[in-house]
This record gives structure tokens, C-alpha cells and sequence, in this order.
């Protein structure tokens, strides 16, 4: 009887042992990253997973790997991929991507979300974007925009180590960075009992400009400059991060223009856009510079820029009449702050050939540091 009660109970046990673990795998994904699968080793790797990362030389945007160009790659065509490694250079450069820990939610943005994590070791922050939002297309080009991030190299801007679109972007793409710091600027601006005084803000001032500098000497438009994307590091210094919207710059350097085969329909948040890209105007590198001066102004104001207003009736002030982010007269009375204030002025100039580029701004910003404040 016992040993029949026992048969019974195996062959019950036998069945409900699928269904358990499926159970738990569901309660694991809740709790944690769809990502984190990669490091688990008991599970199936992905058969073939495409690492991006800085391969010390000149990228070559017009080269696409054959093994990476397959379904919404082949449909960009106005963004490419940069080349994946070969496996010879993941195994010389010792990168493994089955070696990505991914923990805490640090928060998340228009794409997907950045989790603190760790990778060889080092602390860093891993992207994870969703390839299956309400715009497909459009959070795989923020993907590849991110890629041209790889090569640069600045203390000023985020590292970005290695990219990922996981199995031709079956899963989700990831994005591994260094880990900047625990507050962005928006946060310190926020926040009501963090001073910002004057040698603080013009720090912060001269980081963004420098990472600016550099990243239109190297041929990109950030095109998302906010206090948001810049990272505060543990010696109080700025990162600029997120490239998302970047844009290669391909002609015409000196005017910043972005050859129109690249124009993209990716845009960085309303309120620090210019006012030619809410036109739909080809973007410059003065777009950048637009949402540097909103960026200034915010440090100076610790407010948000035309918070609580229609976004339609901005745009269209904007655009139509030059509206712009107000100062209290209290802020224009002070001397000390005119030539900040008339900086953020022609930062915001309407057109962008009156914006000044971020070498004038790194001129004028050093030249202050040094002799006026
Ligand atoms: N390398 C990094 N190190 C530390 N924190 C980071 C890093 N990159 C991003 N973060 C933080 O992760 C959070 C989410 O960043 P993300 O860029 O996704 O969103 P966002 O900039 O707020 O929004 P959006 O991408 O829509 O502009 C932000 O709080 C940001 O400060």
C-alpha cells in the first residue's frame, strides 16, 4: 500500500517539477534584469553575441559587420553600425560578456533603464535598452548612436567600455559604462541644501564645455545636453553622458553641420532643444551649445526651464519668438553675474551662428576663472 502511495506521489512530483521551476523563473525575472541572464552560466548563452567596443583605431561608420547587418539594422540605413569586434580582438582585449553583473536600478530614462553593476571587477553602469517599446525604431537607433560614444575617450565624458544588441537585437541591447558617480546635476540642482555657489558652478561650467570641446572636435553633436546627462563624479567634477541622440558631424566642421543623410529623428528633451532643431532644421554642433546655456541658466536658477508651461505653446514661443527660460531681476541686478548671464544670452542666441563654439566658451569661461572671479 505504502509503496503504491509512494509511486503515486513520484509520478505527482515528476509532473509539478516543470511547472515549479517555471514558476520560480517567473518570480526571478520579476526581481531582477531580463539581462542578468548572460551572466548566469547555467542558462543557454545567446549563439552568437556581437561586442562593440573601442578598437583603438578610427571607427569606420560606413562599415557594417555582415554578421551584425540583419533585420532593423539593414532598415537604418541612415544610422550605421560601427564594427563588431572579431572574436580574435575580444579574446586579446579580455572581453567577456558573460561577465556582466548586473544589480540595483539606478533609474531609468527614455530607452530603458541603467543598473549599477560590475564587470571585470570595476564598478559600472550597464544600459539596458528595450528594443520592444512603443517605438522599435527608435530605441535601436539611440543604440547605434550610443556606439560612436565608444571611441570617446575624455575625463569629462562617460567611458563607454562595450556594447551589446545581444542577438541581432533579439533580446534587449546593453550598453556598459563606466560608473560615474552617485548624482547627476539635475539631482544637486534639485536639491535645496546642496550649495551651489559660484566657484562650483563655473567648475561644473568649465567640465561641460571641455567634454563639449571634444566631442565636436571629434565630429559628434551630443544633441541631449541637459543637467540630467551630466554626471557628478566623487570629486565633485561633471561627466557628460548619454549619447542616445548623437550625430556624427561629417562636413563642413567649422559651421558644425550634420550631413543631412544623417539627420535622425531621435531629439533630446523639448525644453533644451534649439530652436532650428524644433524646426526640424539639420542639427548643428551649436544645438549643443543652445542646451548648454539652458543648462547654465539652470545651475544659476536652480529652477526648470518653463516648468509647468505647454509644451506646445513653448515650442512655438520658442521658435516664433525667441521665448526663452526667464531671469528673476534680482539675478540681472547682480554684477557679479552679468557676464554669466550674457553668456547663457548668446548660448541661447536664436541663430545658431551667433552661438558662440565651445572653444570661445572654454576661452572666455578659463579666462574668468583666472582673472575675474
Ligand atoms: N555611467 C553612469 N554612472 C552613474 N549613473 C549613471 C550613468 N549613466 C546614467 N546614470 C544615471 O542613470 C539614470 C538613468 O539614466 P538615463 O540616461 O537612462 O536617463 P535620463 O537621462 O534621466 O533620461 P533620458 O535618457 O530619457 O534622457 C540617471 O539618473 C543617470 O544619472
Amino acid at each position: 500500500m505504502t509503496k503504491i502511495f509512494l509511486q503515486i506521489l513520484r509520478l505527482f512530483l515528476r509532473r509539478l517539477r516543470p511547472v515549479l521551476n517555471q514558476m520560480r523563473e517567473r518570480q526571478q525575472n520579476i526581481h531582477r534584469p531580463k539581462a542578468r541572464r548572460y551572466s548566469s552560466r547555467r542558462r543557454r548563452k545567446p549563439s552568437y553575441v556581437p561586442i562593440y567596443a573601442d578598437t583603438n583605431s578610427n571607427m569606420p561608420t560606413e562599415v557594417i559587420n555582415p554578421d551584425c547587418d540583419s533585420g532593423y539594422s539593414r532598415e537604418i540605413d541612415s544610422c550605421p553600425m560601427p564594427p563588431c569586434l572579431s572574436s580574435a580582438q575580444i579574446v586579446s582585449r579580455g572581453l567577456q560578456f558573460d561577465d556582466i553583473e548586473i544589480n540595483n536600478l539606478i533609474g531609468s530614462g527614455g530607452f530603458g533603464a541603467v543598473y549599477e553593476g560590475c564587470y571585470g571587477g570595476r564598478r559600472v553602469a550597464v544600459k539596458r535598452i528595450n528594443i520592444f517599446n512603443k517605438n522599435k525604431r527608435a530605441a535601436v537607433e539611440s543604440f547605434k548612436a550610443e556606439l560612436a560614444a565608444l571611441r570617446l575617450k575624455h575625463t569629462n565624458i562617460v567611458r563607454t567600455i562595450l556594447a551589446s544588441a545581444g542577438d541581432n537585437f533579439s533580446d534587449c541591447a546593453i550598453i556598459v559604462m563606466e560608473y560615474a558617480g552617485d548624482l547627476n546635476l539635475q539631482q544637486v540642482i534639485n536639491d535645496s541644501r546642496d550649495p551651489l555657489p559660484r566657484e562650483r558652478r563655473i567648475t561644473y561650467s568649465l567640465d561641460i564645455a571641455n567634454a563639449l570641446f571634444y566631442t565636436h572636435d571629434n565630429g559628434i553633436a551630443h544633441l541631449d545636453v541637459k543637467p540630467a546627462n551630466v554626471i557628478i563624479t566623487p570629486d565633485d567634477r561633471c561627466k557628460l553622458a548619454d549619447f542616445g541622440c548623437c550625430q556624427t558631424v561629417q562636413d563642413e566642421i567649422d559651421e558644425g553641420h550634420v550631413s543631412p543623410t544623417q539627420r535622425s529623428y531621435l531629439t533630446g528633451t523639448f525644453a533644451y532643444r534649439a530652436p532650428e532643431l524644433l524646426r526640424g532644421d539639420v542639427p548643428t554642433t551649436k544645438a549643443d551649445i543652445y542646451s548648454y546655456g539652458v543648462t547654465l541658466w539652470q545651475m544659476l536658477t536652480r529652477e526648470q526651464p518653463f516648468a509647468g508651461e505647454n509644451q506646445h505653446v513653448v515650442i512655438f514661443g520658442v521658435v516664433a519668438y525667441h521665448l526663452r527660460p526667464s531671469f528673476t531681476t534680482t539675478v540681472l541686478n547682480n554684477m557679479d553675474e552679468a557676464w554669466y548671464v550674457d553668456a547663457i544670452m548668446q548660448c541661447w542666441s536664436p541663430k545658431p551662428e551667433q552661438r558662440p563654439t565651445a572653444t570661445k566658451l572654454l576661452e572666455k569661461l578659463s579666462s574668468k576663472t583666472l582673472f575675474k572671479w
